[in-house]
Protein backbone atom coordinates (compact mmCIF):
# COMPACT_ATOMS: atom_id res chain seq x y z
CA UNK A 1 0.00 0.00 0.00
CA UNK A 2 0.91 3.25 -0.80
CA UNK A 3 -0.05 5.84 2.10
CA UNK A 4 0.21 9.48 1.05
CA UNK A 5 0.56 10.55 4.71
CA UNK A 6 -1.70 10.88 7.88
CA UNK A 7 -3.21 9.08 10.45
CA UNK A 8 -6.28 6.46 9.22
CA UNK A 9 -8.83 7.20 11.74
CA UNK A 10 -11.38 4.81 12.89
CA UNK A 11 -14.93 4.42 13.11
CA UNK A 12 -16.45 3.94 16.89
CA UNK A 13 -19.99 1.61 17.10
CA UNK A 14 -21.94 1.86 20.74
CA UNK A 15 -24.34 -0.34 21.22
CA UNK A 16 -26.61 1.13 23.29
CA UNK A 17 -29.60 -0.19 25.47
CA UNK A 18 -31.90 -0.33 28.17
CA UNK A 19 -29.90 -0.25 31.57
CA UNK A 20 -32.49 -1.63 33.36
CA UNK A 21 -30.80 -4.61 34.74
CA UNK A 22 -32.84 -7.88 36.63
CA UNK A 23 -34.40 -8.59 33.18
CA UNK A 24 -34.73 -6.25 30.53
CA UNK A 25 -30.74 -5.38 30.12
CA UNK A 26 -29.44 -9.40 30.25
CA UNK A 27 -32.36 -10.16 27.60
CA UNK A 28 -30.77 -7.94 25.25
CA UNK A 29 -27.18 -7.97 25.67
CA UNK A 30 -26.27 -10.25 22.94
CA UNK A 31 -28.71 -8.72 20.47
CA UNK A 32 -27.01 -5.64 20.71
CA UNK A 33 -24.19 -6.34 20.66
CA UNK A 34 -24.40 -8.52 17.33
CA UNK A 35 -26.07 -5.35 15.81
CA UNK A 36 -23.02 -3.42 16.70
CA UNK A 37 -20.77 -6.77 15.24
CA UNK A 38 -22.55 -6.68 12.02
CA UNK A 39 -22.46 -3.10 11.65
CA UNK A 40 -18.34 -3.25 12.18
CA UNK A 41 -18.63 -6.37 9.60
CA UNK A 42 -20.07 -4.90 6.59
CA UNK A 43 -17.92 -1.66 7.19
CA UNK A 44 -14.55 -3.37 7.53
CA UNK A 45 -15.86 -5.84 4.68
CA UNK A 46 -16.41 -2.83 2.08
CA UNK A 47 -14.79 0.38 2.54
CA UNK A 48 -11.21 0.79 2.41
CA UNK A 49 -9.15 4.26 2.47
CA UNK A 50 -7.82 5.75 -0.66
CA UNK A 51 -4.63 4.36 0.19
CA UNK A 52 -5.41 0.93 0.15
CA UNK A 53 -6.17 0.29 3.90
CA UNK A 54 -9.11 -1.49 5.20
CA UNK A 55 -11.11 0.89 7.71
CA UNK A 56 -10.95 -0.28 11.06
CA UNK A 57 -13.91 -0.39 13.58
CA UNK A 58 -13.59 0.12 17.57
CA UNK A 59 -16.67 -0.99 18.98
CA UNK A 60 -17.62 -0.18 22.64
CA UNK A 61 -15.98 -2.53 25.78
CA UNK A 62 -19.72 -3.05 27.28
CA UNK A 63 -23.20 -2.14 25.74
CA UNK A 64 -23.87 1.66 26.91
CA UNK A 65 -27.13 1.51 29.09
CA UNK A 66 -26.27 4.90 31.09
CA UNK A 67 -23.97 8.05 31.18
CA UNK A 68 -20.99 6.06 32.90
CA UNK A 69 -21.02 3.34 30.25
CA UNK A 70 -21.20 6.05 27.46
CA UNK A 71 -18.28 7.86 29.08
CA UNK A 72 -16.67 4.98 29.30
CA UNK A 73 -16.69 4.42 25.37
CA UNK A 74 -16.24 8.03 24.87
CA UNK A 75 -12.60 7.12 26.46
CA UNK A 76 -11.85 4.10 24.58
CA UNK A 77 -12.46 6.03 21.48
CA UNK A 78 -10.53 8.51 21.71
CA UNK A 79 -7.49 6.37 23.27
CA UNK A 80 -8.15 4.28 19.76
CA UNK A 81 -8.27 7.30 17.32
CA UNK A 82 -12.15 7.00 17.00
CA UNK A 83 -13.55 9.85 14.31
CA UNK A 84 -16.89 8.53 13.59
CA UNK A 85 -19.50 7.52 15.41
CA UNK A 86 -22.38 4.88 15.01
CA UNK A 87 -24.90 4.22 17.27
CA UNK A 88 -26.62 0.99 17.43
CA UNK A 89 -29.81 -0.63 19.05
CA UNK A 90 -32.43 -2.86 18.68
CA UNK A 91 -34.41 -1.80 21.99
CA UNK A 92 -35.83 1.30 23.96
CA UNK A 93 -32.38 3.36 25.99
CA UNK A 94 -32.48 6.63 27.95
CA UNK A 95 -31.84 8.66 24.93
CA UNK A 96 -29.04 11.91 25.84
CA UNK A 97 -28.39 9.25 28.67
CA UNK A 98 -26.46 6.99 26.23
CA UNK A 99 -25.80 9.58 23.40
CA UNK A 100 -22.26 10.29 21.79
CA UNK A 101 -21.61 14.34 22.74
CA UNK A 102 -18.80 15.51 21.23
CA UNK A 103 -19.43 17.81 18.81
CA UNK A 104 -16.27 17.00 16.17
CA UNK A 105 -17.82 13.87 15.47
CA UNK A 106 -20.40 12.61 12.49
CA UNK A 107 -23.15 10.98 14.09
CA UNK A 108 -25.40 8.04 13.28
CA UNK A 109 -27.86 6.07 14.71
CA UNK A 110 -29.20 2.98 13.64
CA UNK A 111 -32.33 1.69 15.46
CA UNK A 112 -33.45 -1.44 14.28
CA UNK A 113 -36.89 -1.65 13.28
CA UNK A 114 -38.56 -4.92 14.74
CA UNK A 115 -41.88 -4.96 17.24
CA UNK A 116 -40.76 -6.91 20.18
CA UNK A 117 -38.82 -3.83 21.66
CA UNK A 118 -38.78 -0.10 20.86
CA UNK A 119 -35.20 0.24 19.19
CA UNK A 120 -37.47 2.94 16.55
CA UNK A 121 -39.26 4.61 19.45
CA UNK A 122 -35.51 5.26 21.06
CA UNK A 123 -34.30 5.92 17.64
CA UNK A 124 -36.56 9.11 17.84
CA UNK A 125 -36.16 9.68 21.05
CA UNK A 126 -32.27 9.79 20.26
CA UNK A 127 -32.61 12.13 17.29
CA UNK A 128 -34.64 14.33 19.08
CA UNK A 129 -32.15 15.06 22.41
CA UNK A 130 -29.79 15.45 19.26
CA UNK A 131 -31.58 17.84 17.49
CA UNK A 132 -32.09 19.73 20.89
CA UNK A 133 -28.74 19.76 22.32
CA UNK A 134 -27.40 20.94 18.40
CA UNK A 135 -25.95 17.86 17.74
CA UNK A 136 -26.93 16.80 13.96
CA UNK A 137 -27.18 12.96 13.52
CA UNK A 138 -27.91 10.85 10.65
CA UNK A 139 -30.88 8.66 11.45
CA UNK A 140 -31.10 5.49 9.96
CA UNK A 141 -34.33 3.14 10.18
CA UNK A 142 -34.94 0.05 7.78
CA UNK A 143 -38.16 0.44 5.60
CA UNK A 144 -39.63 -3.57 6.55
CA UNK A 145 -40.05 -4.57 9.88
CA UNK A 146 -37.36 -7.48 11.33
CA UNK A 147 -38.02 -10.28 13.34
CA UNK A 148 -36.07 -10.44 16.94
CA UNK A 149 -33.45 -12.86 15.85
CA UNK A 150 -32.70 -11.63 12.39
CA UNK A 151 -29.29 -10.15 12.49
CA UNK A 152 -28.75 -9.45 8.68
CA UNK A 153 -28.67 -5.82 7.76
CA UNK A 154 -31.47 -4.98 5.13
CA UNK A 155 -29.84 -3.18 1.60
CA UNK A 156 -31.43 0.32 2.62
CA UNK A 157 -29.82 0.04 5.97
CA UNK A 158 -26.92 -0.68 4.63
CA UNK A 159 -26.56 1.95 2.15
CA UNK A 160 -27.19 4.34 4.62
CA UNK A 161 -24.78 2.95 6.95
CA UNK A 162 -22.24 3.14 4.25
CA UNK A 163 -22.84 6.41 3.10
CA UNK A 164 -22.47 7.79 5.99
CA UNK A 165 -19.47 6.09 7.03
CA UNK A 166 -17.76 7.18 3.76
CA UNK A 167 -18.75 10.86 4.31
CA UNK A 168 -17.74 10.86 8.12
CA UNK A 169 -14.42 9.44 7.33
CA UNK A 170 -13.67 12.15 4.04
CA UNK A 171 -14.39 14.75 6.86
CA UNK A 172 -12.19 12.56 9.42
CA UNK A 173 -9.82 12.44 6.96
CA UNK A 174 -9.08 16.20 5.82
CA UNK A 175 -8.78 17.04 9.58
CA UNK A 176 -5.37 18.48 10.08
CA UNK A 177 -4.09 18.36 6.51
CA UNK A 178 -3.23 20.67 4.04
CA UNK A 179 -3.92 22.52 1.29
CA UNK A 180 -0.56 22.83 -0.44
CA UNK A 181 -0.72 26.35 -2.66
CA UNK A 182 2.78 26.62 -4.75
CA UNK A 183 2.35 30.05 -6.06
CA UNK A 184 -0.67 31.81 -5.64
CA UNK A 185 -3.64 33.77 -7.32
CA UNK A 186 -3.82 32.58 -11.63
CA UNK A 187 -5.13 34.62 -14.05
CA UNK A 188 -7.68 36.10 -11.75
CA UNK A 189 -9.21 32.65 -11.13
CA UNK A 190 -11.04 33.75 -7.92
CA UNK A 191 -10.85 29.89 -6.67
CA UNK A 192 -7.01 30.74 -6.31
CA UNK A 193 -7.69 33.09 -3.91
CA UNK A 194 -7.05 30.46 -1.14
CA UNK A 195 -9.58 31.81 1.28
CA UNK A 196 -7.34 30.26 3.90
CA UNK A 197 -10.36 30.78 6.95
CA UNK A 198 -12.98 28.85 4.54
CA UNK A 199 -10.55 26.15 4.32
CA UNK A 200 -10.05 26.30 8.18
CA UNK A 201 -13.48 26.86 9.66
CA UNK A 202 -15.33 24.61 6.96
CA UNK A 203 -12.58 21.73 6.80
CA UNK A 204 -10.37 21.75 9.46
CA UNK A 205 -7.36 21.96 6.88
CA UNK A 206 -4.53 24.35 6.90
CA UNK A 207 -3.66 26.67 4.06
CA UNK A 208 0.41 26.15 3.61
CA UNK A 209 1.93 28.39 1.00
CA UNK A 210 5.28 27.84 -1.21
CA UNK A 211 6.57 30.93 -3.81
CA UNK A 212 6.82 28.98 -7.13
CA UNK A 213 10.50 30.06 -6.85
CA UNK A 214 11.10 27.29 -4.92
CA UNK A 215 10.97 24.76 -7.46
CA UNK A 216 13.71 27.26 -9.08
CA UNK A 217 15.93 27.08 -6.19
CA UNK A 218 15.49 22.86 -5.50
CA UNK A 219 16.22 22.38 -9.29
CA UNK A 220 19.47 24.47 -9.34
CA UNK A 221 20.26 23.12 -5.93
CA UNK A 222 19.48 19.98 -7.04
CA UNK A 223 17.42 19.40 -4.62
CA UNK A 224 15.66 15.90 -5.43
CA UNK A 225 16.14 12.45 -5.39
CA UNK A 226 18.97 12.29 -8.23
CA UNK A 227 18.08 8.17 -8.81
CA UNK A 228 14.24 8.57 -8.46
CA UNK A 229 14.80 11.42 -11.41
CA UNK A 230 16.84 9.46 -13.72
CA UNK A 231 14.40 7.06 -13.19
CA UNK A 232 11.15 9.07 -14.10
CA UNK A 233 13.01 10.39 -17.11
CA UNK A 234 14.11 6.90 -18.55
CA UNK A 235 10.38 6.12 -17.43
CA UNK A 236 8.95 9.29 -19.28
CA UNK A 237 10.85 8.99 -22.28
CA UNK A 238 9.37 5.56 -22.65
CA UNK A 239 5.89 6.00 -22.12
CA UNK A 240 4.90 9.44 -22.49
CA UNK A 241 5.40 10.12 -26.40
CA UNK A 242 5.18 13.87 -27.38
CA UNK A 243 2.10 13.98 -30.03
CA UNK A 244 2.09 16.71 -33.26
CA UNK A 245 3.28 20.12 -32.14
CA UNK A 246 0.49 22.37 -33.04
CA UNK A 247 2.84 25.62 -32.93
CA UNK A 248 3.05 27.13 -36.22
CA UNK A 249 6.78 26.69 -37.39
CA UNK A 250 8.56 30.00 -35.93
CA UNK A 251 7.13 29.10 -32.45
CA UNK A 252 8.05 25.35 -32.38
CA UNK A 253 10.80 24.61 -30.39
CA UNK A 254 13.83 22.51 -31.28
CA UNK A 255 14.35 18.97 -30.27
CA UNK A 256 17.14 20.11 -27.75
CA UNK A 257 15.12 22.78 -26.09
CA UNK A 258 12.33 19.90 -25.90
CA UNK A 259 14.82 17.48 -24.03
CA UNK A 260 15.40 20.19 -21.71
CA UNK A 261 12.02 20.96 -21.18
CA UNK A 262 11.05 17.56 -21.00
CA UNK A 263 14.00 17.10 -17.92
CA UNK A 264 12.26 20.46 -16.11
CA UNK A 265 8.87 18.81 -16.08
CA UNK A 266 10.13 15.64 -14.53
CA UNK A 267 12.09 17.68 -11.79
CA UNK A 268 9.21 19.84 -11.08
CA UNK A 269 6.73 16.55 -10.53
CA UNK A 270 9.39 15.37 -8.17
CA UNK A 271 9.93 18.16 -6.33
CA UNK A 272 6.13 19.27 -6.21
CA UNK A 273 5.81 15.71 -4.54
CA UNK A 274 8.13 16.50 -1.82
CA UNK A 275 6.98 19.85 -1.20
CA UNK A 276 3.50 18.44 -0.39
CA UNK A 277 4.28 15.02 1.46
CA UNK A 278 8.02 15.27 1.77
CA UNK A 279 10.81 12.66 0.48
CA UNK A 280 12.92 10.88 3.55
CA UNK A 281 15.92 10.90 0.59
CA UNK A 282 16.42 14.45 0.67
CA UNK A 283 17.02 13.97 4.44
CA UNK A 284 20.08 11.52 3.79
CA UNK A 285 20.88 14.14 1.12
CA UNK A 286 21.29 16.85 4.48
CA UNK A 287 18.35 18.57 3.71
CA UNK A 288 16.21 18.06 6.77
CA UNK A 289 13.85 20.63 6.50
CA UNK A 290 12.75 20.35 2.93
CA UNK A 291 12.60 16.39 3.79
CA UNK A 292 9.47 16.91 5.69
CA UNK A 293 6.89 18.22 3.38
CA UNK A 294 3.84 20.42 4.06
CA UNK A 295 1.53 17.33 5.60
CA UNK A 296 -0.53 18.28 2.03
CA UNK A 297 -3.52 15.99 1.46
CA UNK A 298 -4.40 18.35 -1.69
CA UNK A 299 -2.06 21.30 -3.58
CA UNK A 300 -2.28 23.41 -6.69
CA UNK A 301 0.18 24.91 -8.87
CA UNK A 302 -0.51 28.68 -10.15
CA UNK A 303 1.77 28.33 -13.22
CA UNK A 304 -0.51 30.98 -15.02
CA UNK A 305 0.84 33.51 -15.56
CA UNK A 306 4.54 34.49 -13.77
CA UNK A 307 5.90 30.91 -13.91
CA UNK A 308 4.20 29.62 -17.56
CA UNK A 309 5.53 32.78 -19.14
CA UNK A 310 9.55 32.13 -18.46
CA UNK A 311 9.27 28.24 -17.21
CA UNK A 312 7.58 24.96 -18.41
CA UNK A 313 4.44 24.48 -17.51
CA UNK A 314 3.49 22.06 -15.40
CA UNK A 315 0.71 19.90 -16.94
CA UNK A 316 2.93 16.86 -17.36
CA UNK A 317 3.32 17.55 -13.57
CA UNK A 318 -0.56 17.75 -12.80
CA UNK A 319 -1.28 15.04 -14.95
CA UNK A 320 1.21 12.45 -13.76
CA UNK A 321 0.29 13.84 -10.01
CA UNK A 322 -3.28 13.09 -10.59
CA UNK A 323 -2.54 9.55 -11.95
CA UNK A 324 -2.77 6.44 -10.34
CA UNK A 325 0.84 5.31 -11.62
CA UNK A 326 4.07 7.22 -11.91
CA UNK A 327 7.59 5.62 -12.63
CA UNK A 328 7.37 4.02 -9.40
CA UNK A 329 4.13 2.07 -10.13
CA UNK A 330 0.56 2.20 -9.57
CA UNK A 331 -0.34 4.10 -6.46
CA UNK A 332 -2.74 6.29 -4.89
CA UNK A 333 -3.17 9.28 -7.02
CA UNK A 334 -2.28 12.85 -5.61
CA UNK A 335 -5.19 15.34 -5.38
CA UNK A 336 -3.32 18.59 -7.55
CA UNK A 337 -5.16 21.34 -9.24
CA UNK A 338 -4.11 23.44 -12.17
CA UNK A 339 -4.31 26.99 -11.74
CA UNK A 340 -3.93 26.95 -8.07
CA UNK A 341 -7.79 26.48 -7.97
CA UNK A 342 -8.39 25.28 -4.78
CA UNK A 343 -11.88 24.85 -4.53
CA UNK A 344 -11.67 22.93 -7.45
CA UNK A 345 -8.85 20.60 -5.40
CA UNK A 346 -11.00 20.53 -2.39
CA UNK A 347 -13.99 19.38 -4.88
CA UNK A 348 -11.62 16.61 -6.35
CA UNK A 349 -10.59 15.81 -3.05
CA UNK A 350 -14.49 14.95 -1.88
CA UNK A 351 -14.25 12.80 -5.21
CA UNK A 352 -11.39 10.89 -4.87
CA UNK A 353 -12.07 10.61 -0.93
CA UNK A 354 -15.39 9.10 -1.22
CA UNK A 355 -14.65 6.77 -4.56
CA UNK A 356 -10.86 6.00 -3.86
CA UNK A 357 -10.09 6.92 -7.38
CA UNK A 358 -8.25 9.21 -9.23
CA UNK A 359 -10.20 12.48 -10.28
CA UNK A 360 -10.94 14.71 -13.33
CA UNK A 361 -10.02 18.58 -13.20
CA UNK A 362 -11.68 20.52 -16.22
CA UNK A 363 -12.66 23.80 -17.51
CA UNK A 364 -16.52 23.87 -18.31
CA UNK A 365 -15.51 24.89 -21.54
CA UNK A 366 -18.61 24.92 -24.38
CA UNK A 367 -22.39 23.83 -24.41
CA UNK A 368 -22.54 22.23 -28.08
CA UNK A 369 -26.14 21.99 -29.01
CA UNK A 370 -27.30 19.28 -31.57
CA UNK A 371 -27.86 22.54 -34.17
CA UNK A 372 -24.33 24.12 -33.67
CA UNK A 373 -22.81 20.36 -34.19
CA UNK A 374 -24.69 19.87 -37.29
CA UNK A 375 -24.03 23.37 -38.35
CA UNK A 376 -19.86 22.86 -38.13
CA UNK A 377 -19.83 18.99 -38.57
CA UNK A 378 -22.73 18.25 -40.85
CA UNK A 379 -23.27 15.10 -38.98
CA UNK A 380 -26.14 14.78 -35.93
CA UNK A 381 -25.56 13.89 -32.46
CA UNK A 382 -27.02 10.07 -31.47
CA UNK A 383 -27.49 8.49 -28.78
CA UNK A 384 -27.36 9.74 -24.88
CA UNK A 385 -25.84 12.54 -26.96
CA UNK A 386 -28.48 13.72 -28.66
CA UNK A 387 -30.08 16.90 -26.86
CA UNK A 388 -26.15 18.08 -26.62
CA UNK A 389 -22.81 17.89 -24.61
CA UNK A 390 -20.37 19.95 -22.54
CA UNK A 391 -16.65 19.76 -23.62
CA UNK A 392 -14.73 19.24 -20.35
CA UNK A 393 -10.86 20.43 -21.40
CA UNK A 394 -8.47 21.64 -19.78
CA UNK A 395 -4.30 21.96 -19.90
CA UNK A 396 -2.65 19.81 -17.13
CA UNK A 397 -4.39 18.11 -13.70
CA UNK A 398 -6.67 15.88 -15.68
CA UNK A 399 -5.86 12.07 -14.05
CA UNK A 400 -4.41 9.85 -17.29
CA UNK A 401 -6.93 7.32 -15.68
CA UNK A 402 -9.82 9.88 -17.55
CA UNK A 403 -8.62 8.14 -20.54
CA UNK A 404 -10.85 5.21 -19.17
CA UNK A 405 -9.23 2.51 -20.68
CA UNK A 406 -9.30 0.19 -17.53
CA UNK A 407 -12.03 -2.40 -17.65
CA UNK A 408 -14.31 -3.45 -15.07
CA UNK A 409 -15.63 -7.25 -14.64
CA UNK A 410 -17.70 -7.17 -17.73
CA UNK A 411 -14.78 -5.50 -19.97
CA UNK A 412 -16.38 -2.28 -19.26
CA UNK A 413 -14.44 0.80 -19.59
CA UNK A 414 -13.97 2.18 -15.98
CA UNK A 415 -11.88 4.44 -13.44
CA UNK A 416 -10.56 1.96 -10.46
CA UNK A 417 -8.96 2.59 -6.99
CA UNK A 418 -5.48 1.94 -7.73
CA UNK A 419 -5.07 -1.38 -6.19
CA UNK A 420 -7.33 -2.58 -8.76
CA UNK A 421 -5.63 -1.36 -11.76
CA UNK A 422 -3.16 -3.66 -13.55
CA UNK A 423 0.35 -3.21 -15.12
CA UNK A 424 -1.57 -3.57 -18.86
CA UNK A 425 -4.15 -0.89 -18.01
CA UNK A 426 -1.98 1.17 -16.87
CA UNK A 427 0.41 1.04 -20.17
CA UNK A 428 -3.27 1.49 -22.15
CA UNK A 429 -4.37 4.95 -20.50
CA UNK A 430 -0.48 5.88 -20.85
CA UNK A 431 -0.75 4.39 -25.13
CA UNK A 432 -3.35 6.20 -25.03
CA UNK A 433 -2.31 9.63 -24.14
CA UNK A 434 -0.08 11.66 -26.41
CA UNK A 435 2.18 14.94 -25.11
CA UNK A 436 1.87 17.94 -27.67
CA UNK A 437 4.17 21.05 -26.97
CA UNK A 438 2.26 23.25 -24.91
CA UNK A 439 0.22 26.27 -27.46
CA UNK A 440 3.47 29.35 -27.03
CA UNK A 441 1.05 31.82 -27.26
CA UNK A 442 -0.58 30.43 -23.97
CA UNK A 443 2.61 28.83 -22.63
CA UNK A 444 5.86 31.06 -23.22
CA UNK A 445 8.39 28.65 -21.31
CA UNK A 446 6.79 25.99 -23.37
CA UNK A 447 6.12 22.61 -21.42
CA UNK A 448 4.01 19.85 -22.81
CA UNK A 449 0.25 19.23 -22.42
CA UNK A 450 -1.75 15.57 -21.84
CA UNK A 451 -3.73 14.94 -24.89
CA UNK A 452 -6.76 12.39 -24.77
CA UNK A 453 -10.18 11.39 -24.98
CA UNK A 454 -11.97 10.29 -22.68
CA UNK A 455 -13.73 6.80 -23.63
CA UNK A 456 -17.19 6.40 -23.42
CA UNK A 457 -19.86 5.52 -22.11
CA UNK A 458 -18.58 5.32 -18.17
CA UNK A 459 -20.63 7.21 -15.44
CA UNK A 460 -19.58 10.62 -14.11
CA UNK A 461 -20.18 12.88 -11.46
CA UNK A 462 -19.30 16.77 -11.97
CA UNK A 463 -19.17 18.82 -8.26
CA UNK A 464 -17.60 21.89 -7.50
CA UNK A 465 -17.51 24.18 -4.82
CA UNK A 466 -17.90 28.10 -4.90
CA UNK A 467 -17.94 30.74 -2.08
CA UNK A 468 -20.69 33.44 -2.25
CA UNK A 469 -19.88 36.06 -0.01
CA UNK A 470 -23.47 36.32 2.43
CA UNK A 471 -23.46 32.92 2.27
CA UNK A 472 -20.39 31.21 2.37
CA UNK A 473 -19.55 27.76 0.53
CA UNK A 474 -22.21 26.33 -1.81
CA UNK A 475 -21.75 22.79 -3.81
CA UNK A 476 -23.42 22.11 -6.86
CA UNK A 477 -23.36 18.83 -8.29
CA UNK A 478 -24.69 17.19 -11.52
CA UNK A 479 -24.19 13.38 -12.33
CA UNK A 480 -24.36 12.43 -16.16
CA UNK A 481 -21.93 10.01 -18.49
CA UNK A 482 -18.91 10.47 -21.01
CA UNK A 483 -19.84 9.89 -24.38
CA UNK A 484 -17.64 9.36 -27.06
CA UNK A 485 -18.31 11.10 -30.65
CA UNK A 486 -17.73 9.53 -34.08
CA UNK A 487 -13.70 9.99 -34.52
CA UNK A 488 -14.52 12.91 -37.38
CA UNK A 489 -17.35 14.81 -35.35
CA UNK A 490 -14.42 14.86 -32.36
CA UNK A 491 -11.90 16.12 -34.17
CA UNK A 492 -13.58 19.09 -35.96
CA UNK A 493 -15.14 19.87 -32.09
CA UNK A 494 -11.56 19.49 -30.43
CA UNK A 495 -9.38 21.60 -33.36
CA UNK A 496 -12.01 24.23 -33.02
CA UNK A 497 -10.32 24.82 -29.17
CA UNK A 498 -7.70 23.74 -27.82
CA UNK A 499 -6.45 20.05 -29.33
CA UNK A 500 -3.44 19.75 -27.22
CA UNK A 501 -5.59 18.78 -24.50
CA UNK A 502 -8.00 16.18 -22.61
CA UNK A 503 -11.24 16.29 -23.78
CA UNK A 504 -14.16 14.37 -22.09
CA UNK A 505 -17.80 15.23 -23.90
CA UNK A 506 -19.84 14.97 -21.04
CA UNK A 507 -23.51 14.42 -20.71
CA UNK A 508 -25.66 15.33 -18.15
CA UNK A 509 -28.57 13.78 -16.63
CA UNK A 510 -31.32 15.98 -17.20
CA UNK A 511 -34.57 15.95 -15.59
CA UNK A 512 -37.01 18.31 -17.51
CA UNK A 513 -37.32 21.24 -14.98
CA UNK A 514 -35.19 23.75 -13.04
CA UNK A 515 -31.58 23.64 -13.32
CA UNK A 516 -31.31 20.07 -14.94
CA UNK A 517 -34.10 21.07 -17.76
CA UNK A 518 -31.58 20.76 -20.43
CA UNK A 519 -27.93 20.83 -21.20
CA UNK A 520 -27.73 23.87 -22.23
CA UNK A 521 -29.07 25.51 -18.67
CA UNK A 522 -26.77 22.72 -16.84
CA UNK A 523 -24.12 24.57 -18.15
CA UNK A 524 -25.59 28.17 -17.40
CA UNK A 525 -26.39 27.44 -14.05
CA UNK A 526 -22.23 25.70 -13.66
CA UNK A 527 -20.99 28.58 -11.01
CA UNK A 528 -17.07 29.18 -12.32
CA UNK A 529 -14.74 27.67 -14.78
CA UNK A 530 -13.70 24.77 -13.69
CA UNK A 531 -15.41 21.43 -12.19
CA UNK A 532 -13.75 18.34 -10.45
CA UNK A 533 -14.99 15.31 -12.21
CA UNK A 534 -15.31 11.84 -10.40
CA UNK A 535 -16.22 8.40 -11.81
CA UNK A 536 -19.53 7.03 -10.45
CA UNK A 537 -22.82 8.24 -9.48
CA UNK A 538 -21.95 9.80 -6.17
CA UNK A 539 -24.29 12.60 -5.80
CA UNK A 540 -25.69 11.02 -3.13
CA UNK A 541 -22.81 10.20 -1.08
CA UNK A 542 -21.59 14.12 -2.15
CA UNK A 543 -25.12 15.39 -0.37
CA UNK A 544 -24.56 13.94 2.92
CA UNK A 545 -20.85 15.04 3.20
CA UNK A 546 -21.52 18.27 2.18
CA UNK A 547 -24.40 18.30 5.33
CA UNK A 548 -21.62 16.99 7.45
CA UNK A 549 -19.37 19.76 6.68
CA UNK A 550 -22.34 22.22 7.01
CA UNK A 551 -21.86 23.20 3.25
CA UNK A 552 -25.11 23.76 1.10
CA UNK A 553 -25.94 22.07 -1.98
CA UNK A 554 -27.55 24.58 -4.58
CA UNK A 555 -27.57 22.10 -7.36
CA UNK A 556 -27.79 18.62 -7.92
CA UNK A 557 -30.23 15.72 -9.97
CA UNK A 558 -29.96 13.23 -7.15
CA UNK A 559 -33.18 11.76 -7.01
CA UNK A 560 -35.30 12.72 -3.51
CA UNK A 561 -35.24 9.53 -2.36
CA UNK A 562 -31.33 9.19 -1.69
CA UNK A 563 -30.95 12.14 -0.33
CA UNK A 564 -29.89 11.39 3.05
CA UNK A 565 -28.60 14.61 5.61
CA UNK A 566 -28.78 14.68 9.44
CA UNK A 567 -32.72 14.23 10.76
CA UNK A 568 -32.36 17.46 12.18
CA UNK A 569 -32.52 18.94 8.78
CA UNK A 570 -36.10 17.76 8.64
CA UNK A 571 -36.53 21.01 11.39
CA UNK A 572 -35.86 23.63 9.07
CA UNK A 573 -38.99 22.81 6.43
CA UNK A 574 -40.43 20.32 3.78
CA UNK A 575 -38.62 21.80 0.46
CA UNK A 576 -35.21 19.65 0.64
CA UNK A 577 -32.80 22.58 -0.95
CA UNK A 578 -34.58 26.04 1.31
CA UNK A 579 -33.75 23.65 4.71
CA UNK A 580 -30.41 22.60 3.34
CA UNK A 581 -29.70 26.20 3.86
CA UNK A 582 -31.17 26.95 6.49
CA UNK A 583 -29.96 24.02 8.29
CA UNK A 584 -26.17 24.73 7.31
CA UNK A 585 -26.35 28.02 8.48
CA UNK A 586 -27.90 27.48 11.67
CA UNK A 587 -24.91 25.29 13.03
CA UNK A 588 -22.38 27.50 10.95
CA UNK A 589 -19.17 25.93 9.30
CA UNK A 590 -18.03 22.51 11.69
CA UNK A 591 -14.69 24.10 13.29
CA UNK A 592 -15.48 27.42 13.25
CA UNK A 593 -15.08 28.57 16.71
CA UNK A 594 -16.66 31.66 18.14
CA UNK A 595 -16.53 33.26 21.52
C1 LIG B 1 -4.48 28.76 -21.59
C2 LIG B 1 -5.55 29.40 -20.85
O1 LIG B 1 -5.03 30.40 -20.07
C3 LIG B 1 -6.30 28.40 -19.99
O2 LIG B 1 -5.52 27.91 -18.99
C4 LIG B 1 -7.63 28.92 -19.58
O3 LIG B 1 -8.51 28.77 -20.64
C5 LIG B 1 -8.22 28.21 -18.43
O4 LIG B 1 -8.03 27.04 -18.28
C6 LIG B 1 -9.09 28.98 -17.51
O5 LIG B 1 -9.58 28.24 -16.49
MN1 LIG C 1 -8.80 26.24 -16.43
Amino acid sequence: MSRLIGRLPKVGIRPVIDGRELGVRESLEVQTMDMAKAAAKLIEETLRFPSGEKVECVIADTTIGGVADAAACADKFQREGVEVSLTVTPCWCYGTEVMDTNPLTPKAVWGFNGTERPGAVYLAAALAGYSQKGLPAFGIYGKEVQDEGDQTIPQDVSEKILRFTKGALAVAQMKGKSYLSIGYSSMGIAGSMVDVNFLQDYLGVRAEFVESVELLRRMDEGIYDHDEYEKALAWTKENCKEGKDYNSPEAQKSAEQKDAEWEKVVKMTLICKDLMNGNPKLKEMGFGEESKGRNAIMGGFQGQRQWTDYQPNADFTESILNSSFDWNGIRQAYTFATENDCLNAISMLFGHLLTNKAQLFSDVRTYWSPESVERVTGKKLTGIAKDGIIHLINSGSTTLDATAQQTDADGNPTMKPFWEITEEEVQKCLDNTKWPAAIAEYFRGGGFSSQFKTKGTIPLTMCRINLVKGIGPVLQIVEGWSVELPEDVHEVLDERTNPTWPTTWFVPRVTGTGFFKDVYTVMAKWGANHGAISHGHIGADLISLAAMLRIPVNMHNVSEDDVFRPSAWSAFGEGLEGADYRACKNYGPLYGFKE
